[in-house]
């Protein structure tokens, strides 16, 4: 049923839900657009509307081929007597997002990943430029516009994971993002920068490319800790150059990464050696067996690829979120991070055993369901505890909490699978061998 937002705008149909919020078709004074509402609980934050109206500017000025055009923010102070609503009102894409695409096509060729990626990355210059840090890259947030004769690639959320996840009340520094796109300087609690964009963005290259995301898999601690502790296993049938901008720009330390314009142009350049180029043979006898049975529609396929990419850890299970991306955890201490008293229990492992706990080590297409299921509802429910340093949603914040809703999502789930969950991920993991990419 369609409704008014601000005075301006209707909105007609729900486009998708995101943690944030929902995503309307809508109509306003120029033609089509899609407006983002905010979930209710976070629209009753004074907070967090002033901090919207704060970055209006920001929100507003930013314009690029390759970003998704902010045309109105409507927080509640500006719609006299509608109520609390936070509206953004956005260009209309028309197309899927990157992660329904990637599920569709498994793996991209070369040179249309690259070209993508550099869309994405000049983008992402230009925000920079302007003092803006994106910091939560990922293929949800990369929309497709199909348009035209060939894909057209536009990064939307700008500022919103800072905005909605900025700490408050004087509560400690929260974190936010989703794990396989973590650069370890925020890890490691260092302020976040540009580089952290492009270190997210490169691993969204890594993964159309390959599949799979380079630290994916398991616990998001266990996510979180190969992110700072872990080399890139390099992708093989990749031409050099491209290997090495993805090492590059993968690098732990954040000053070794290349800028965004830099990575656009090194990406763009690299066309002509990438052309008729396929995907990668990487082969994966798991994904072969699970992508034989159809996916029909596309939202099978994005809830099958959601599962399969990030480990979230979610915040907010109010009406409107359904689909979980977000993490906000408390930064961790060295001893946490290494494993520590308070950090997962290290185990001794035997060399050339595998790495428990992680699906990248599951060998059947069910387990490695079953884990990623008992990873997805564990890492929201259960295993904040076990890891110790990860907290949910306000648990930053003391015992208040941060007034956002509530940080765990009700889902039902086999206490056995949670179990199983808890006991391979408190399993220590050391440094992987080096080696073959797997997923
Ligand atoms: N400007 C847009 N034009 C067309 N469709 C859009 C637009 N913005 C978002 N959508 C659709 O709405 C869906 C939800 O978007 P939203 O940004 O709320 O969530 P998300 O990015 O997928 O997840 P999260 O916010 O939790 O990271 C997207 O997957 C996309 O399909």
């Amino acid at each position: 049923m369609a409704r008014n937002i601000g005075s301006h705008y209707t909105a007609h149909r729900v486009l998708g839900r995101g943690s944030a919020g929902t995503v309307w078709l809508g109509e306003g004074p120029d033609g089509p657009v899609a407006i983002k509402l905010l979930r209710e609980d976070l629209a009753a934050d004074p907070d967090l509307a002033e901090r919207f109206a704060h970055e209006r500017h920001a929100l507003l000025g930013l314009e690029h081929p390759h970003i998704v055009g902010v045309r109105e923010l409507l927080v509640p102070d500006e719609q006299a007597g509608e109520g609390g609503e936070i509206a953004l009102v956005m260009d209309l894409v028309r197309g899927p997002d990157l992660r329904t695409h990637l599920a569709r096509e498994r793996r991209l060729a070369p040179a249309e990943a690259a070209a993508i990626v550099a869309g994405v990355a000049s983008g992402l210059a230009v925000a920079h430029a302007a003092g803006i840090v994106h910091r939560d890259v990922k293929p949800e947030n990369i929309l497709l516009d199909t348009s035209g004769e060939r894909p057209h690639a536009l990064l939307t959320d700008f500022g919103v994971a800072k905005l909605i996840d900025e700490p408050r009340h004087g509560g400690k520094s929260g974190v936010v993002g989703t794990p396989d796109y973590m650069a370890p300087e925020i890890v490691e609690g260092l302020p976040p920068r540009a580089s952290v964009d492009i270190y997210a963005l490169v691993t969204v290259l890594y993964e159309l490319l390959s599949g799979f995301t380079p630290f994916g898999g398991g616990h998001p601690g266990a996510v979180l800790r190969r992110q700072v502790t872990e080399q890139v296993a390099p992708l093989p049938g990749l031409p050099d150059e491209l290997g090495e901008l993805i090492q590059q720009c993968l690098a732990k330390a954040p000053a070794s990464r290349l800028r965004a314009a830099e990575l656009a142009s090194r990406l763009r350049e690299s066309q002509p050696a990438l052309a008729g180029r396929g995907p990668l043979d990487l082969g994966d006898p798991t994904l072969e067996e699970e992508r034989g049975q159809p996916a029909e529609d596309e939202a099978a396929l994005a809830t099958a690829a959601s599962s399969r990419a990030a480990v979230p850890l979610v915040r907010g299970a109010a009406p409107d979120s359904e689909r979980v991306t977000h993490t906000r955890m408390r930064v961790p201490d060295a001893d946490e991070l290494s494993g520590g008293a308070r950090g997962t229990a290290r185990a001794p492992r035997a060399p050339g055993q595998p790495r428990a706990g992680s699906a990248r080590n599951a060998t059947t297409p069910g387990a490695r369901r079953r884990r990623r299921l008992a990873v997805t509802v564990a890492g929201a429910a259960v295993l904040a505890g076990v890891a110790g340093w990860l907290l949910l949603s306000g648990g930053d914040e003391g015992e208040g909490g941060d007034g956002m809703g509530p940080a765990i999502v009700p889902t039902v789930i086999d206490e056995a699978v949670i179990d199983e969950a808890v006991a391979d991920e408190a399993v220590a993991e050391g440094p992987a061998p080096a080696g073959p990419a797997r997923p």
